[in-house]
């Protein structure tokens, strides 16, 4: 039994139709590319429960979580723009992703501390986003992310402000978590090269459906026409 299962998942933004199937088996990672306003955020505003499908279903470990509100989904998204409060501690941004009224015990602490670890930020708790780098924020929004222990993370585009190192960077670095914490991942990228890099499937997203589906090389030497024109080939 895949791990997401996405199954007639109809929504419709005015004329603009979408219908999505797509079935992910646990610990992948798949890319999810596509032309501009194909539907991309929009898939993964469904599965984190911020817009609701008119008809459809989403399972996530054989759990219908169609229905079930953001939060208590076994879901966490994150954002291009990270979404850090520059008033707060590094510290205490993670631990808004285990307490949203930074009520932290001495369990929810070590929670936070470990999440620094794993992104390679222990020392920086006390500092300000403000006093940070754009990469170091970015590890600061994932740390925040696994915080949550979440089994299914949702990235939309979230490097695509960073120079080209630094996106290889956190790209290895995802990963790496992935494999470490078994996370199963969705990655809406741009950069087909990002995921090429990680993704162990792809998924093609075209005018508000999965055109195509299957290991990223065959997604982008595939003939179809969307594709070639994505591509410009
Ligand atoms: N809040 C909204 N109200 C109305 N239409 C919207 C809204 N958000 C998105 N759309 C439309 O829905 C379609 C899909 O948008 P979506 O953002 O999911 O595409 P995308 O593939 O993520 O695009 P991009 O790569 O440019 O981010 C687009 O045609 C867009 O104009």
């Amino acid at each position: 039994m895949p791990f997401l299962e996405i199954e007639g998942l109809i929504f419709n933004y005015e004329d603009m139709h979408m219908r999505f199937d797509l079935a992910v088996e646990a610990g992948e990672c798949v890319g999810i590319v596509g032309p501009s306003g194909a539907g991309k955020s929009t898939l993964l505003s469904l599965i984190g429960g911020f817009e609701k499908p008119l008809a459809g279903t989403i399972r996530v470990g054989g759990e219908d979580i169609t229905r079930l509100p953001p939060a208590e989904r076994p879901v966490t998204t994150l954002f291009q723009d990270f979404n850090l409060f520059p008033h707060l501690s590094v510290a205490e941004n993670v631990g808004l992703g285990r307490n949203p009224g930074l009520k932290l015990d001495a369990a929810d602490q070590e929670q936070v501390a470990w999440s620094l670890r794993q992104v390679g930020l222990d020392g920086f708790e006390a500092r300000l986003p403000g006093q940070l780098s754009g990469g170091e924020r970015q590890r600061v929004a994932l740390a925040r992310s696994l915080i949550r222990h979440r089994p299914l993370l949702l990235l939309d585009e979230p490097f695509a402000a960073l120079g080209p190192a630094l996106r290889v960077e956190m790209l290895e670095l995802t990963d790496l978590l992935r494999k470490a914490q078994g996370l199963t991942v969705l990655l809406v990228t741009h950069d087909p090269n990002e995921a090429a890099r990680i993704a162990t499937r792809t998924a093609f997203i075209a005018e508000g459906e999965v055109a195509l589906f299957g290991t990223t090389d065959e997604v982008l030497r595939s003939d179809n026409a969307a594709v070639r024109e994505y591509l410009g080939r």
